[in-house]
């Protein structure tokens, strides 16, 4: 896709494909193209360039059977403060054309998946800012979309919401929901997305697993060792897994490329060595070193 506003280019070639039951995280600084990108999905924007296509079928801003598949969470909350929780799904399933009894077994499915069984009946207007945009979500997810969108979903919310918001979104995955997920917060990308996208000035720079985009900026994984002694480091140099040693009094560093399965080999490589390890530490390389990598830039700048 592509899409430009006036001079700018927003979204310059931006192209991915998300499979049932994945969550695809598009990963990326402020004004990166992310919600632009999205939009274009979601068919509210209109695209200068390149094609949507839901289950292999062209899907547009006037494609009302695309529509029907996704479930777009926007940024912006959408709903209305003097109803209750359950009064503004009725509202917004009334929109979607449920009919009465999916409606009211929805709605009910809804609030569960969201957490928010307990304060239905409350006015929005009392409950806090995470709630409101768990609310939200649930508005997305009532006509059962098997495309899920969501734009940064926990950005501004309090820590319990941010939780509540990254269980349900792995719930929905786990039922075989596809998930586009924006966000600029690296952790939670690697958290939940199956696959990321790193995004900047309109072009996705590369994606993969978190392993794979680590590979491919050939960063190593750093197992820390504090030991009585350092005499284990020969035997550790024979192993195949380990790409680099360092070790001073009372210490050994060793590189590896994936530490949770080398771990347990040199543990054992270095007492049957005679030494006494005292403290283990795993260091993986995270996406913010990929990002710098890539782009030039820390992810929050
Ligand atoms: N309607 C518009 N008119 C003009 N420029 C726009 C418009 N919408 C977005 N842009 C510009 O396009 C670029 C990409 O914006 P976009 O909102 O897609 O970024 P983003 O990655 O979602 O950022 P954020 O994390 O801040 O939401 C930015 O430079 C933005 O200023």
């Amino acid at each position: 896709m592509r899409k430009t506003f006036g001079d700018l280019v927003a979204v310059d070639d931006v192209s991915f494909t998300i499979e049932a039951g994945e969550t695809y995280g598009l990963l990326g600084p402020n004004g990166a193209g992310k919600t632009t990108t999205i939009s274009m999905i979601a068919g509210i924007l209109e695209r200068d360039g390149g094609d949507v296509l839901i289950s292999g079928r062209p899907h547009g801003t006037t494609s009302t059977w695309g529509k029907k598949r996704i479930g777009y969470v926007p940024q912006d909350l959408a709903l209305y403060p003097d109803l209750s929780a359950r009064e503004n799904l009725r509202f917004f399933a009334r929109l979607y054309a449920l009919n009465r009894t999916e409606a009211r077994t929805r709605i009910e499915e809804v609030l569960e998946i969201v957490g928010l069984t307990d304060r239905a009946k409350d006015p929005v207007k009392e409950y806090s800012g995470g709630m409101k945009r768990r609310l939200n979500i649930g508005v997305g997810l009532l006509h059962h979309p098997p495309l899920l969108i969501l734009d940064e979903p926990t950005a501004g919310v309090d820590p319990q919401s941010r939780n509540a918001i990254l269980e349900s979104v792995a719930a929905l995955a786990g039922e075989g929901v596809a998930v586009l997920y924006t966000t600029h917060y690296m952790e939670e990308a690697e958290r939940l997305c199956d696959r990321i996208g790193i995004i900047d000035l309109g072009l996705i720079r590369a994606e993969g697993t978190r392993r794979e985009l680590v590979a491919l900026v050939g960063e190593l994984d750093r197992i820390s060792l504090t030991t009585d002694g350092t005499q284990a480091v020969p035997e550790l140099e024979r192993l195949p897994e380990v790409r680099k040693i360092s070790s001073g009094e009372g210490h050994i560093e060793v590189m590896v490329e994936d530490a949770r399965k080398t771990l347990t080999r040199i543990l054992a490589t270095v007492t049957e060595a005679g030494v006494v390890v005292r403290t283990v530490e795993v260091h993986e390389p995270n996406l913010e070193s990929v990002f710098l990598h890539l782009t030039g830039k820390a992810l929050r700048d």
